[in-house]
């Protein structure tokens, strides 16, 4: 009777609130990141109190660190990461300094160093901690305040949100990623259709992605407004997380094993809603406005807003097209494209990075285009360039970059100029997200990958044969 969601919050409430009050929970790790966490630091320091669980804690420094070249010696950014280097010291934190082997985009991290286990309750100050659901985690992203609530006490208040299943039925067709299912939710639900609600994703076509796979689609949870995203653990989440620096080992893995395969939400579970959506016919997606619900198949036009029948979503693509300089019936594949970003927290593993050097080998990038790829962390930079893929997007004309949150979001030496046009591989499309005047289409790794060849936003399977 139970969901996934239930069986972990119960296992953890340390304090039982009221009814629609907030619930005390027991934190199981604590992610930190120089962007969200000075001003917490800064009162516990006021207050004269420790972290209580150093070692249920772990930073890294990702969203404001140069991918060319070492950090400088001034400036904003150098002021945020040397904050977060003393706090860390001061309070006994270890810290993924930027240079170093185990440096990477937060969300990249986590997982790779086996910190994010099923059942676990893990928080960040970051919206896009909803990534870490996809081991069966209940994660997600908290304010300042609660950040200190946290280091102060490993606990957090929160009111248990709803329950929402997404069911992903039938298989996916050859060229459809993660990141267009994701951006298809959105596009049917809206960015505010998951309020209040945890997703749990389940269904055939879950079962059969990857780790990464799953890791991009409970990443874009927060852009459909759900607190986070979720999926039953299975085989394909424990053999990721076998022999990963934080799994347990020995009799404790076996023991984590055999109570993982419990966390699953029971056949005849109550969700407080639930939508179905078959794969089967999706094809590649692309937004063309301001929110990641303003999108439409890459084979389809800009859609009307004068076809849109409510006012305040009218006026809001009205408003988008304005700010993309983008006319109603222009076809998709016929925009042309400055800058193409592969990377951040949504996609910048390695599966997404050999996806798109697949489309790229052997191809080179249009003239007048500049294409970034940015790993999500070290560890992704040399597994790449152990398999050679560095050298395939430096032949095909891009530059390699060292990991960051980069052209994710203008906090760091990656931005677009005013009125440049990107496709990029992240997750949010707002106005001046990767620069004032910026303009960025949502695209999955190879649909990137193919419009940096011709210039123009194009899926793999448009292209010419190499
Ligand atoms: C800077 C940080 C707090 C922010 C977030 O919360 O998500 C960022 O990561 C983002 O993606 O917008
Ligand atoms: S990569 Fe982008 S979305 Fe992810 S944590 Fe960094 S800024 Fe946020």
């Amino acid at each position: 009777m139970t969901t996934l969601l239930d069986k972990i919050w119960d296992a953890h409430v340390v304090h039982c609130g009221a009814a629609g009050s907030s619930d005390l929970l027991y934190v199981d790790f604590h992610l930190l990141h120089e962007g969200s966490s000075p001003q917490a630091f800064e009162g516990l320091r006021l207050a004269g109190r420790t972290v209580r669980r150093p070692d249920l804690t772990l930073a890294t420094e990702d969203h404001v660190v140069p991918t060319r070249g070492l950090l400088g010696q001034t400036g904003v950014a150098v002021t945020m990461v040397e904050a977060l280097r003393r706090n860390c010291a001061e309070f006994g934190i270890p810290l993924h300094r930027s240079g170093t082997d185990g440096q990477g985009i937060v969300h990249v991290i986590g997982p790779e160093l086996g910190i994010t286990q099923p059942g676990r309750i893990i928080l960040c100050g970051d919206s896009h901690t909803s990534t870490h659901g996809a081991f069966g985690a209940l994660a997600f992203g908290i304010g300042t305040s609660q950040v200190e609530h946290v280091l102060a006490t490993q606990t957090v208040a929160f009111a248990k949100p709803r329950a929402m299943a997404v069911t992903l039925h039938g298989a996916l067709p050859a060229g459809v990623s993660a990141k267009d299912v994701a951006l298809a939710v959105i596009g049917r639900i809206g960015t505010g259709g998951a309020q209040g609600h945890v997703i749990e994703y389940r269904g055939p076509a879950v079962e059969a992605m990857s780790m990464e796979s799953r890791l991009t689609l409970c990443n874009m949870s927060i852009e459909a407004g759900a607190k986070a995203g979720m999926i039953a653990p299975d085989d394909v989440t424990v053999d990721y997380l076998r022999g990963r620096p934080y799994a347990p080992t020995g009799r404790a893995w076996d023991d984590a094993v055999a109570s993982w395969k419990s966390l699953r939400s029971d056949d005849d579970a109550e969700f407080d809603r639930s939508i179905d959506i078959d794969v089967t016919t999706l094809s590649p997606f692309v937004s063309w406005g301001t929110n990641p619900s303003q999108v439409v198949e890459l084979s389809a036009a800009v859609p009307d807003p004068a076809d849109t029948p409510d006012p305040d979503a009218r006026r809001a693509a009205e408003r988008a097209l304005t700010y993309m300089d983008l006319s109603p019936g222009t076809p998709m594949r016929e925009i042309p494209i400055d800058v193409v970003f592969l990377g951040s927290c949504t996609n910048g593993r390695i599966e997404d990075l050999r996806a798109a050097a697949q489309v790229l080998e052997g191809r080179e990038i249009a003239p007048g285009v500049r294409m970034l790829v940015v790993p999500g962390s070290a560890a992704v930079m040399r597994a790449a360039e152990s398999e050679g893929l560095d050298e395939v997007f430096r032949k095909a004309g891009a530059e390699w970059r060292t990991a960051g949150c980069s052209l994710c979001v203008a906090m760091n030496d990656d931005s677009l100029a005013a009125g440049e046009r990107c496709a990029s591989t992240s997750n949010r499309n707002f106005e001046g997200r990767q620069g004032r005047g910026g303009r960025t289409h949502l695209v999955s790794p190879t649909t990137a990958a193919a419009t940096a060849v011709t210039g123009r936003l194009t899926a793999p399977s448009n292209l010419g044969t190499r």
